[in-house]
């Protein structure tokens, strides 16, 4: 099926553009049934300008869902700072942090049926998710029956959503997540259970927001095809920032304290323990030298950073 049924623009919600996103120094931690304490993020420190596209990327359990609902005011950091534009939401009365997360910032969590009231139908979903609309932004924005066309549910805009197929469900937690003209779009995995096509459509239609509305857009994704189309990517490893993607080229991020990861394909060959000494060759270069002890006399290893 096409997901592509018209064009269509965002409404005329009047938004100040994308709100700009800051972690200091960010960890969570989750106390399991059984009392044991894992930590899911252990220092993070980020900056996403206003308008700003970016995908988090990383393998399965370095934390890029647990940043994703920290960044949409979800749950609350353990420790560090969050600020949206200039809110510390990690420090955010309750009630304003709701203001925030029902107008400001939407948030699509991994699984469609997470984001979507079971027993309603679609368009009941968009009107649902636009309840904290004042009235006259409601007139504004684009109406329920175009949205659900621009995301090819126009037939099934009175079906149930648990009659609904994946995809369906998947594309209409989109159009909720949209419905609203959100200053900042948190998706993780919007893009999981569909075609090929109907996979690009959708990331057009999430990249069309942010022509619009200049909204900031973050997702997690694992699939590179979807990575491709964002000109940032932030790679978690271990629950910290590993790596950075600019435009395709991939950069090690020095973090808090001068704080470097190895790539991984060297984090084999020098493991954690190695003896290493780090001096400036020229101004835009390191020299990492291993101590001799560590490569077993037999004269000093070296890796250069440009
Ligand atoms: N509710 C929870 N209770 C206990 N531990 C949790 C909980 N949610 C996540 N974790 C743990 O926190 C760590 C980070 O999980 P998270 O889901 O953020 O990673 P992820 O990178 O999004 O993984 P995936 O790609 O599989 O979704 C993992 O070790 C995970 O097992």
């Amino acid at each position: 099926m096409t997901v592509v049924d018209a064009d269509v623009d965002f409404g005329e919600l009047d938004r100040q553009g994308g709100l700009g996103v800051r972690c200091l120094g960010v960890v969570h931690l989750y106390r399991t049934f059984e009392g044991h304490d894992v930590v899911a993020l252990q220092g993070v420190d980020l900056s996403i300008r206003p308008g700003e596209r970016v995908a988090f990327l990383g393998p399965s359990g370095s934390g890029k869902s647990t940043l994703l609902t920290l960044l949409g005011g979800i749950q609350r950091p353990s420790a560090g700072r969050i600020f949206l534009g200039d809110s510390e939401i990690s420090r955010l009365p309750e009630p304003e942090l709701a203001r925030l997360r029902s107008r400001r910032v939407s948030t699509m969590l991994q699984g469609a049926t997470r984001n979507l009231l079971p027993y309603a139908t679609a368009r009941q979903n968009i009107a649902f998710a636009r309840l904290a609309l004042s009235g006259a932004e409601r007139k504004q924005a684009v109406p329920e029956r175009e949205l659900l066309a621009r995301v090819g549910l126009a037939s099934v805009a009175d079906q149930v959503v648990s009659t609904m197929s994946g995809g369906q469900r998947q594309r209409l937690a989109l159009a909720c997540a949209v419905s609203t003209g959100p200053q900042l779009l948190l998706a993780d995995e919007p893009t999981s259970q569909l075609s090929h096509e109907d996979r690009d459509a959708v990331i057009s239609l999430i990249h069309e927001l942010g022509d619009e509305l200049g909204t900031t857009i973050v997702v997690v994704t694992h699939q590179p095809e979807v990575a491709a189309t964002f000109p940032r990517t932030i790679t978690m490893k271990g629950g910290r920032v590993g790596l950075e993607g600019r435009d395709g080229a991939e950069y090690v991020v020095i973090g808090a304290e001068g704080v470097v990861h190895l790539p991984t394909h060297l984090a084999e060959q020098w493991p954690q323990g190695t003896l290493v000494r780090i001096e400036p060759e020229e101004s835009d270069r390191l020299v990492v030298s291993r101590s001799a002890e560590a490569v077993g006399g037999a004269g000093e290893g070296e890796a250069r950073t440009e």
